[in-house]
């Protein structure tokens, strides 16, 4: 708990000292949507090095998408990965529980049993494949509302996207690889907030990535509907250009686009459409990646540098005050996630959940000395501004001087 706030104050004798100068203090990063692999492909990430991560970009919470195996469809897996998360210790885990029994799109899971287990799982999503099937997506967002809980949804029309690889454009079309067209995500948020209309529930749009899109969900607002949106890092900076080297550490879903997206996303979080960035961390092992693009796994790790990516496209660009970071990468996501203890206000009495961040340093991304088990990072040799020194959970160093204090978690070594 912070104990007070100001200068002169009488600290205990044994109280450790930051030398705070020109860092700035943000409330604990809440992360969205994280892949944390555990259970089943432990040889991507497990739940100990995927918060391990978290804890060095920032993050004093995730939320773990539910695309493991077995899927986090029961009340009994979501318990799983909660448990896991705190023998960790290293940030709060949020088990995000699936819509769908096996992520398969036709019959609900046990939303209710999973809102009442102990992991009191609020956000719903089937994240990696989309509840298509408009009847299934309707019960879902009827279901959750008695107990506030929200459908995160993976926006892509399947039968647009079948064997899509990549933004379909001018890029896809000169390189010969099957397009994923914006319209394909731009139809499933149009129907989704008129549903989340209709059925007046909350809806949450994962990893919006078009223009189109942007303009769906500020229409929605505009007209009251209950929506939410994240963008992730990677859509903030890196365009479809980058697909030419057939390099797929940039093949992910949604697909990387065009600069006119980008420009698009960066508006639509400067002015309030988007709410959050979420990092979507989706780590795999070299294998998944280190062969040729159509072959390879969707996805790139972020949560180390999630933080950097916002500081060089939004604050650095003066299009958002570090007051905006921590709305868009703290306070709002925990509100749309319904967690406790994450995303408050520094100030006396709320839980020192608290992130040290250096805007003044630069570093250059070597995803090999990275806490992921994965290194599949888009901005290898790269360099990013801004640096995280220090991270605390419930007033305990996870991170000291930049780097893990390991004695905090048994499990994480
Ligand atoms: N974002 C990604 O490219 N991949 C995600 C799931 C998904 O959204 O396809 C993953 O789980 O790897």
């Amino acid at each position: 708990m912070v104990a007070a706030i100001g200068s002169a104050l009488e600290a205990p004798q044994d109280a450790v000292e930051i030398d705070g100068r020109g860092l700035v203090a943000l409330p604990g990063l809440v992360d969205l949507h994280t892949h944390l692999r555990e259970p089943g492909r432990e040889d991507a990430e497990t739940i100990a090095s995927g918060t391990r991560a978290a804890a060095l970009g920032g993050f004093t919470a995730v939320h773990a998408m539910a695309n493991t195996t077995p899927t986090q469809d029961t009340a009994g897996v979501v318990e799983q990965v909660w448990h896991l998360g705190r023998r960790a210790g290293w940030v709060d885990v949020f088990p995000v529980g699936a819509v769908t029994v096996g992520l398969g799109g036709e019959r609900l899971a046990e939303l209710g049993a999973m809102a009442e287990s102990e992991a009191r799982v609020r956000v719903f999503s089937d994240d990696g494949k989309c509840v298509h099937d408009p009847v299934v997506m309707r019960r879902a967002l009827e279901y959750v509302k008695a107990f506030d809980g929200v459908i995160a949804q993976h926006a892509q029309e399947p039968r647009l996207t079948e064997g899509s690889q990549m933004h379909e454009g001018v890029v896809s079309a000169e390189l010969g690889l099957a397009g994923w067209p914006a319209v394909a995500e731009e139809a499933i948020v149009a129907r989704d907030v008129l549903l989340a209309e209709h059925v007046g529930s909350r809806l949450h749009v994962c990893h919006l990535s078009t223009a189109g899109s942007v303009e769906i969900v500020r229409w929605a607002k505009s007209r009251g509907i209950d929506v939410t949106a994240e963008v992730t890092p990677h859509h903030l900076i890196l365009t479809d250009e980058l697909a030419r080297g057939y390099d797929p550490l940039f093949k992910v879903n949604p697909p990387l686009r065009t600069q006119r997206d980008v420009e698009a996303v960066r508006e639509g979080l400067a002015d309030g459409t988007i709410d959050i960035v979420a990092t979507d961390h989706a780590p795999h092992p070299r294998e998944d990646k280190d062969c040729e693009w159509a072959a390879a796994a969707f996805g790139m790790t972020g949560l180390e540098t999630a933080l950097s990516v916002v500081q060089e496209t939004m604050v650095d660009t003066g299009r958002m005050t570090w007051a905006d970071v921590a709305r868009v990468l703290s306070s709002a996501p925990a509100r749309i996630g319904r967690v406790d203890g994450h995303g408050r206000p520094l100030a006396v009495g709320e839980p020192a959940n608290l992130t040290l961040v250096d805007p003044a340093a630069r570093r250059v991304v070597r995803p090999e000395a990275q806490a992921s088990k994965s290194v599949n990072s888009p901005f290898g040799g790269r360099e990013l501004p801004g640096r995280v020194v220090a991270t605390f959970l419930r007033g305990r160093a996870t991170v000291l001087d930049g780097a893990p204090c390991d004695g905090g978690s048994a499990d994480a070594r």
